[in-house]
């Protein structure tokens, strides 16, 4: 456990039947970090936050909220609030009385009370609505009343589940930046739940990718994109071109691999041991893809690609094709240099092969 651990777990398991929702889970989150647990609909992210909060008990397994035990602390005495995707704000009461409810149900006296409303509504950047109703605020300051609400009793850890769930595109967009901003306003431990990886990049400080019940990896986002452990790491967090192949040969970091379409490319070994003869996924980013003519840089790999379409769509314009019946899209340049490219042209993608990534493809 880290000297200055908010949450530490150790070894959740949570079994419905005989599925295992939350299935040995660790976690270490020092204090004050931004928190995010990443993974596809039903891999076990809402029981392992229920666990958490008290809401359910875990079949094995501790949890430690500031170094104390808390398997049988009940919800209402564990030092954590919870933030929810359909956010049940009390649409009688005026923000203010929201805000206040936590507050009045620990029987803080009732100028202390205002204070603390005042400040917090100051600090979410909404001063002076405390006799507003919350049905007279637009979604996104329900939302930040929402939270205001939760962070006025300063719990230790504040559990998100998909709290931007609801809002629209533009909005969830703003308030993900707000977040982080509050988040470390506060400096109050966050642990977020969310399907959306782009949410989790960029507002989180670490991030857990889940996966059936388990973490494939727990890293700052930027080393989850640069260096994903596992396929479906690499898969589901960024975009990524995944190409199949058949290994040829390993030297040193470097394997060489044989494409669908005959060619041989190159990408780094990510992890464990490569065979020749083994087949194998090689990942390269739509970013590290460059439009290349017939001089190749030295070292890199290239293939043959047929165009299916192109996407204008400003910095992340780009063009959908397929070698050898897998589909392959890259980043077009920014300054408009590529060429116009047909349907059904044949161009040339090329990588260092540093950028790319391989796997066995007999790993899940
Ligand atoms: N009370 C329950 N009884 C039986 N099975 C359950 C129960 N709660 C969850 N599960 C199962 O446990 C697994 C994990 O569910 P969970 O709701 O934790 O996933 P999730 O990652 O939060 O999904 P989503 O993003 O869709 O909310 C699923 O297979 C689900 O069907």
């Amino acid at each position: 456990m880290a000297v200055d651990s908010d949450l530490f777990c150790e070894g959740l398991v949570r079994r419905f039947g005989s599925n295992a929702a939350v299935d040995h889970i660790s976690l270490d989150v020092p204090a004050g970090t931004f928190f995010s647990i990443l993974g596809p609909s039903g891999c076990g992210k809402t029981t392992l936050l229920r666990l958490l909060a008290g809401f359910d008990k875990p079949d094995e397994g501790d949890i430690h909220i500031r170094g104390q035990r808390m398997n049988d602390v009940p919800p209402n005495r564990r030092p954590v609030n919870m933030v929810f995707q359909h956010l049940a704000l009390f649409p009688t009461m005026s923000v203010g009385d929201n805000i206040g409810y936590g507050l009045k149900r620990r029987k803080v006296p009732v100028a202390e009370r205002r204070k603390r409303i005042a400040r917090v509504l100051e600090q979410v950047g909404l001063p002076g609505l405390e006799y507003r109703n919350p049905q007279e605020l637009s979604g996104g300051q329900r939302q930040r009343v929402a939270l205001a609400r939760c962070l006025v009793l300063e719990p230790t850890l504040l559990l998100l589940d998909e709290p931007l769930g609801a809002l629209d595109l533009k909005l969830r967009e703003q308030m993900k930046i707000e977040l982080k901003h509050l988040q470390k306003q506060f400096g109050t431990t966050f642990v977020y739940i969310t399907h959306d990886q782009s949410e989790a990049m960029v507002m989180s400080d670490q991030v857990a990718v889940m996966r059936a019940g388990r973490f494939d990896q727990v890293a700052p986002p930027e080393e989850l994109y640069r260096e994903p452990a596992t396929p479906f790491v690499a898969g589901f967090v960024g975009d990524n071109n995944r190409l199949a192949g058949e290994v040829m040969a390993v030297r040193d970091t470097l394997a060489d691999i044989r494409l669908g379409d005959g060619s041989l490319v190159q990408g780094r070994v990510a992890s464990g041991n490569l065979e020749s003869g083994q087949r194998a996924d090689l990942f390269i980013r739509p970013e590290s893809l460059v439009l290349t003519g017939d001089a190749l840089s030295p070292g890199f790999s290239a293939i043959q690609a047929k165009v299916l379409t192109t996407l204008f769509d400003g910095a992340n314009s780009r063009v959908e094709a397929e070698n050898g019946g897998q589909p392959v899209f890259a980043r077009l340049p920014q300054d408009g240099s590529a060429p116009r490219l047909a349907a059904n042209a044949s161009i040339r993608l090329a990588w260092d092969p540093a950028l790319a990534r391989v796997f066995g493809a007999d790993k899940p």
